[in-house]
């Protein structure tokens, strides 16, 4: 089976990526198990910084890869965290810090003004060289609470409440978060793309 190596760091990605792509008949391998060192992301969004970080785990090891580059984007701050999501409260990763600055930064908004979405952007790299990348984006709606609920899932998830549910991203299980997210939205339609290819 061809080998195709998962462009991210970010374990909780991982866990919800891996059961997704189960039926694309891969062999999966994170670049931490073949000891690719995470790319600069310097790109100016989402789609710019997945490309970045698929070219650079394919570069390192001669193999098809897959990059997620996701993020929580609140349109009352401007589209804050977005891109910087994963260090918006400075060190790369730390939720607690992260949820905390969210939540002060939106303490004075109305319910009205805390409408919030969650933003996937995949890229597969067929082959290391591949010129044209598969490139499928998806998008959660839902809203940001005034504390954290839940203690499944990462990152953002106990202060994004999905409407549909009447639960956190934090409270749903992982196959309901799949279902729903943005990134099961965005490989769904990479599976579409992969169908027409
Ligand atoms: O770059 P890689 O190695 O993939 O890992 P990362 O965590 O740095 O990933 P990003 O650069 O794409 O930043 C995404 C951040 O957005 C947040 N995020 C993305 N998807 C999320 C989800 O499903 N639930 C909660 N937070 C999410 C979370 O804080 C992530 O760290
Ligand atoms: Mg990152």
């Amino acid at each position: 089976m061809k080998q195709l190596v998962l462009a991210t760091s970010n374990k909780g990605k991982l866990a919800e990526l891996k059961p997704l792509l189960a039926e694309f008949g891969y062999a999966l391998v994170t670049q931490g198990e073949l000891g690719v060192s995470d790319a600069v992301e310097d790109g100016r969004s989402f789609i710019e910084n997945a490309i970045i970080k698929a070219r650079h785990a394919s570069a390192a090891t001669g193999l098809p890869a897959l990059a997620d580059d996701s993020g929580v984007v609140v349109p009352a701050l401007g589209g804050e965290p977005g891109i910087y999501s994963a260090r918006y409260a400075g060190s790369h990763g730390d939720s607690a810090a992260n949820i905390a600055k969210l939540l002060e930064a939106m303490r004075t908004l109305p319910d009205s003004q805390r409408t919030a979405h969650f933003t996937c952007v995949l890229v597969l790299l067929r082959h290391a060289d591949d010129p044209e990348p598969l490139v499928a984006e998806g998008r959660w709606f839902g809203q940001v609470l005034h504390s954290p609920r839940g203690e499944k899932g990462f990152g953002y998830d106990p202060v994004f409440l999905d409407p549909r549910h009447g639960l956190t991203a934090a409270e749903l299980d992982a196959a309901t978060k799949n279902q729903a997210s943005h990134r099961g939205q965005a490989i769904a339609r990479l599976r579409a793309l992969l169908a027409r290819a």
